[in-house]
């Protein structure tokens, strides 16, 4: 059977980001990304002199692990990483969902799975001029259409400065029937630093400043809870 490259299991904690905010959940975060966006916030989970650092896993030891961490749940588990989509995650999800536990997916939107459409929840957040990335929106529509019987798809947008802000209201144009949520960016990548809540909120401000005054009330502006709460530390 072939194996899973996984960077961390961990939790439960609270989903600290966009339409699942404050839902307790585990987290699987992948080894792997097509992308290297100027901010990771994960790159642990990305960059491959981290690799010796990733298991490799079958769906039984990874769905073992959910399952202990979770005192036998059931509970919502997020996939992220890295990317995800990279992956099959099909088997871990029909194990977990046989026993009542419920999936959720953050992804770029770069990479199509025929898996998307056995989630609950796919979260594709398309990176703005600041993360140096360039999306490829046929794929982004590849992956809306994998995610057709899948129970929900959000989109959430992390916002650094005006460009990504412009950007973004460009692609919520583009796609008007998929719930947005816009999450600043929070340049404070490093573990070992401490997070200012000052300037976290700061940064929400100015966000929620100009989502206001364009009127823009399609948008949902939330902060990163767990940046709030533990800074980037992992694992949290
Ligand atoms: C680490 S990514 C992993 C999943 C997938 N690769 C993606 O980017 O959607 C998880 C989420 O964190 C967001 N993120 C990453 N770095 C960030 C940062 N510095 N500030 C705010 N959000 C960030 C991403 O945009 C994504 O929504
Ligand atoms: N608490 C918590 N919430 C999160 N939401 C998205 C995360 C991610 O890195 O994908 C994340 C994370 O790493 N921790
Ligand atoms: S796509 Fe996600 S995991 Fe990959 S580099 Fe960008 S933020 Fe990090
Ligand atoms: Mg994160």
């Amino acid at each position: 059977m072939s194996k899973l490259r996984i960077a961390e299991i961990f939790g439960p904690t609270i989903q600290g980001e966009g339409a699942l905010i404050g839902e307790p959940t585990v987290f699987v975060r992948s080894g792997g990304c097509d992308y290297r966006c100027t901010w990771c916030d994960s790159m642990h989970a990305v960059d491959p002199v981290h690799r010796h650092e990733w298991a490799a896993m079958t769906t039984d030891a990874v769905w073992g692990e959910v399952s202990r961490l979770s005192g036998g749940g059931p509970l919502i588990v997020t996939l992220s990483g890295g990317n995800p989509a990279i992956q099959d995650f099909g088997p871990l999800i029909r194990r977990g969902k046989r026993v009542g536990y419920r999936f959720a997916c953050e992804t770029q939107g770069s990479l199509a799975k025929l898996w998307f459409s056995e989630l609950d929840t796919l979260v594709l957040s398309p990176k703005p001029p600041s993360s140096e990335e360039t999306v490829d929106w046929v794929a982004f529509d590849a992956c809306l259409e994998a995610a057709k019987g899948c129970g929900k798809v959000v989109m959430k947008i992390v916002i650094f400065d005006d460009l990504d802000y412009g950007w973004a209201r460009v692609v919520a144009e583009t796609y008007p029937d998929l719930p947005l949520f816009l999450q600043p960016g929070n340049p404070d990548v490093d573990p070992d630093v401490a997070v200012d809540p000052q300037q976290v909120a700061d940064r929400l401000e100015w966000l929620v400043g100009k989502v206001i005054e364009d009127r823009w009330y399609t948008a949902r502006v939330l902060p990163q809870l767990h940046v709030l709460l533990w800074g980037n530390k992992r694992g949290v």
